[in-house]
């Protein structure tokens, strides 16, 4: 199998979802692309392909001739140390084989680089550390710093500037027009604005130079042999100035006065949807708020310890292994482990969890959570893009960039609308020409505008993207991370969630509660062999025994031999002797009695607790419990599911009793107890059978296939990577609550959606038929178009005030 890659690039100057399916059928179109998913909304455009055959330059080749940008980020560097141009031709080799560098270029005389790259991919840091390794250094030039542009910003600017040019220019022509009517013939006019040529002089700039970009996107969409909402715009404003300008021709010599021209239909028409993209991309703006917010909680400088220096560095340039010193009110700058010192850090923006937590050496420090009151010096041990915080911010921006099925829809019939509507038109024209006025043909043409105007798929284009944009934002304000818009179109749908038991109900962090003797074992010889054999084990329940049998004033020695037996507990041998430590089942695989004991281990467990057996030598030596403390959200939120409609299962690995006595507290009437690590999928399995779309929530590495399993995998934040990494929504707090928050959310934005697409497809199939019988003047018709697409915005931005429980 070949090695698949993935890439993104950011796509500059589509214009409605026709362009994004264009560009997506030209890179699939490219050997070696096994998949393309442009966005429209986010403009980005996600390519998976294999590297043997194709690479990113060839994507940019292709985005380019079908008349598109692909923008990049660059960057300047300062190379040290190089001696000839072959040192010049390895840096650049190397370079351009990272990751995410689209372009690199090496000057050996400047001893400079210039690189473009995708800053999702790579960044600054690993530039320089791939240099390193060849023995060059990069020094990044400082008037490259802090020079990411903003390029929505800039889409907004421009499309004021010309909304304010062509305003000033079509207010005469409105001027013109409304005081051409009888009833409205009071209103005074300068006499010059009646004349042909000062309206021919007012209207050109407005058709050209702010209607440029109509031309030039129906040129490019006619070339690609599709069409677009720039070929209606151009038609019908063409349509309306040159027929204008030949009246005017006509006109010389007669009176000026009585010819009716159609200057500012254009011209006004021109205006308005460039005031409606104006309010586009304003609100597109405000949907990416989220990422901007998440953003915004990075710090921007670090105070790091180099050969005995005390540096402020910009964040960028920490590196793994760096050590950052952190005052009590700073932010954490990066992920990593606490090497001295002691702390409270408020981590409520990554966890939710307002109490600040108390840290000191050897614990875990998350970048961009706030150290409170204690001065800290921490290792890093993860910067840039691995840091927790980018990864967040990663898969949100995915979840926005991606595409619900829901979408497909809409962007096939937007694709074929085009052509449909030019023949609506054409045939309005004809029936008005030669049946209904016949032989008046500025009657017919101004139909035929209106037409071709009010059926711009625009709003159609924008349902989806935007909605799921604003839903899986505001979603990610709440710490629920959706990977992607068809999972936030499944969610919805789900009517059985499965939780894991330790970790997901409970808090996953056992303590050591009781140990009971047998067969005249001394204790501190018993939780001796037990404590060293468990030291070797990673399981939550091995960590509990530890740290209880630790406090004891016990020392532990090393073991000779370890073996986990997943699902049933371990094997050990420590001092000469064999230890089995876990449940009843490992113990009757050894064929070890432990028969009179069963009475009070059966008491441990319906309080709740996990007792495990533990025999050494063969002989059954006793009992050791720990007890895992119930979420005190558990219970609420779980009463909350129920009231949904869902059905609630609990699953876990635990004995039959424990199970059922956590379960009693937190009111979960399902129990799976006793499952194997690999039976867990099974169970999923067989309730999907049953016809039912399950959930699945969990935390350990023994949740993971079946967190993969299920129809929506949820991992819980504060659990392992590899569970992450197998689901579909990550919940960053651990709070039960954020289940049913993420089933609601989804079926908001589902709703959102098909308010959106009903609002779209309802404007299009009354609009065109009204103008066809000559009921809608062209201006009005763009005030209506430009109306639709604002309107679906607006209202995807509602799904941004939601206010969630969790
Ligand atoms: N390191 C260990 N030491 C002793 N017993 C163990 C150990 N690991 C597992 N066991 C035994 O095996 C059982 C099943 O473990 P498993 O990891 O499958 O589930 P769990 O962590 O108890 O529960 P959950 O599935 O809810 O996470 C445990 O309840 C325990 O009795
Ligand atoms: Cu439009
Ligand atoms: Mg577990």
């Amino acid at each position: 199998m070949s090695d698949k890659k993935e890439t993104t690039l950011q796509i500059a100057g589509m214009t409605c979802a026709a362009c994004a399916i264009r560009i997506e059928k030209g890179l699939k179109k490219i050997d070696g692309v096994e998949d393309a998913n442009v966005n429209f909304a986010l403009e980005k455009s996600k390519v998976t392909f294999d590297p043997s055959k194709a690479n990113v330059n060839q994507f940019k080749d292709k985005v380019q001739s079908l008349g598109y940008k692909v923008v990049s980020e660059k960057v300047e560097f300062d190379i040290s140390g190089m001696t000839c141009a072959a040192c010049a031709n390895k840096i650049e080799k190397r370079l351009n084989k990272l990751n995410g560098v689209q372009n690199a270029t090496v000057n050996f005389a400047l001893e400079s680089a210039l690189v473009e790259y995708n800053p999702d991919e790579v960044t600054v840091v690993d530039m320089k550390e791939a240099i390193k390794k060849l023995g060059y250094r990069l020094d990044q030039k400082q008037e490259a710093k802090g020079e990411k542009v903003d390029h929505r910003q800039k889409e907004i600017e421009k499309q004021k500037g010309k909304f304010i040019f062509s305003s000033i220019l079509s207010i005469p022509l409105l001027w013109a027009m409304v005081s051409h009517f009888e009833f409205t013939s009071f209103i005074w006019l300068p006499e010059m604005f009646m004349n042909p040529w000062v309206q021919l002089a007012l209207a050109t700039p407005v058709q050209f130079l702010v209607g440029g970009q109509f031309y030039v996107g129906a040129y490019k969409a006619l070339r690609n042999k599709s069409a677009n909402m720039d070929v209606l715009v151009a038609l019908g404003t063409s349509a309306a100035y040159f027929y204008s300008i030949y009246l005017s021709i006509l006109s010389i010599g007669s009176d000026a006065h009585m010819v009716e021209l159609y200057f500012e239909t254009s011209a006004v028409l021109i205006t308005l949807i460039i005031l409606g993209k104006l309010f586009e991309a304003k609100a597109k703006g405000r949907s990416s708020e989220a990422i901007k917010k998440l953003f915004g909680l990075q710090a921007k400088t670090a105070t790091v310890l180099r050969d005995g220096q005390e540096l402020n560095l910009p964040i960028e340039e920490v590196i793994v292994g760096d050590i950052v010193y952190v005052k009590p009110g700073e932010k954490v700058p990066v992920d990593g482990v606490i090497f001295e010192g002691r702390s409270a850090l408020d981590e409520s923006m990554i966890t939710g969890e307002s109490i600040p937590v108390d840290k000191t050496v050897g614990d875990l420090v998350i970048g961009s959570t706030i150290n409170k009151n204690g001065f800290l010096k921490v290792k890093a041990t993860k910067v840039g893009k691995d840091t927790a915080l980018a990864q967040i911010i990663k898969v949100v921006e995915e979840a926005q960039g991606s595409k619900a099925p829901i979408q497909r829809l809409a962007d096939v019939i937007s694709g074929i609308f085009v052509p449909i509507v030019v023949g609506i038109a054409i045939v309005t024209f004809l029936v008005w020409y030669f049946v209904v006025s016949p032989g008046e043909f500025a009657v017919a043409l101004e139909k035929l505008i209106a037409v071709l105007v009010i059926a711009c798929p625009c709003a159609l284009g924008l349902a989806t993207p935007t909605s799921i944009m604003a839903g899986s934002g505001r979603a990610a304000e709440y710490g629920i991370l959706f990977k992607g818009g068809e999972h936030l179109e499944t969610t919805h749908r789900l009517d059985t969630v499965i939780l894991d038991k330790t970790g997901t109900v409970t808090n996953g962090k056992p303590t050591l509660t009781d140990v009971i003797l047998s067969n005249g074992f001394e204790e501190k010889v018993f939780l001796k062999l037990v404590g060293t054999a468990e030291r070797n084990s990673e399981h939550p329940l091995a960590e509990a025994i530890v740290e209880g049998i630790k406090e004891k004033g016990i020392e532990l020695g090393s073991s000779e031999h370890f073996e986990a037996i997943p699902g049933f507990g371990i094997e050990s041998k420590v001092e000469g002797k064999s230890l089995f430590i876990g449940t009843r089942r490992l113990m009757e695989r050894n064929n070890i009695d432990v028969g009179a004991i069963l009475p009070k281990m059966e008491n441990l467990e319906k309080q709740g607790k996990t007792a495990m057996l533990v025999a050494i030598d063969y002989q059954f030596a006793g009992v050791i419990a720990v007890a895992d403390t119930i979420k005190e959200t558990s219970q609420k939120a779980i009463e909350r599911l129920k009231n949904m409609g869902l059905e609630v299962v609990m699953i876990t690995g635990d004995n039959k009793q424990t199970a059922q006595a956590i379960a009693n507290q937190v009111g979960i009437d399902h129990v799976l107890a006793e499952v194997l690590p690999e039976g867990k999928a099974e169970e999923v399995k067989k309730l999907q059978k049953d016809g039912k779309k399950v959930a699945m929530v969990g935390d350990g590495i023994n949740d993971a296939p079946a967190l993969a399993t299920a129809d929506i995998g949820m991992a819980i934040g504060t659990g392992t990577d590899v569970a992450m990494e197998a689901a579909d929504i990550t919940l960053i707090r651990g709070d039960l609550n954020s289940i049913a928050d993420a089933i609601f959310m989804s079926k908001m934005t589902i709703r959102n959606i098909k308010q959106n697409l009903f609002w779209a497809f309802a404007y299009n199939a009354i609009g065109v038929p009204i103008a066809a019988l000559g009921f809608l003047a062209p201006w009005l018709a763009g005030v209506a178009m430009a109306f639709s697409s604002v309107s679906v915005v607006l209202n995807a931005l509602r799904l941004q005030r939601i206010k969630l429980k969790g």
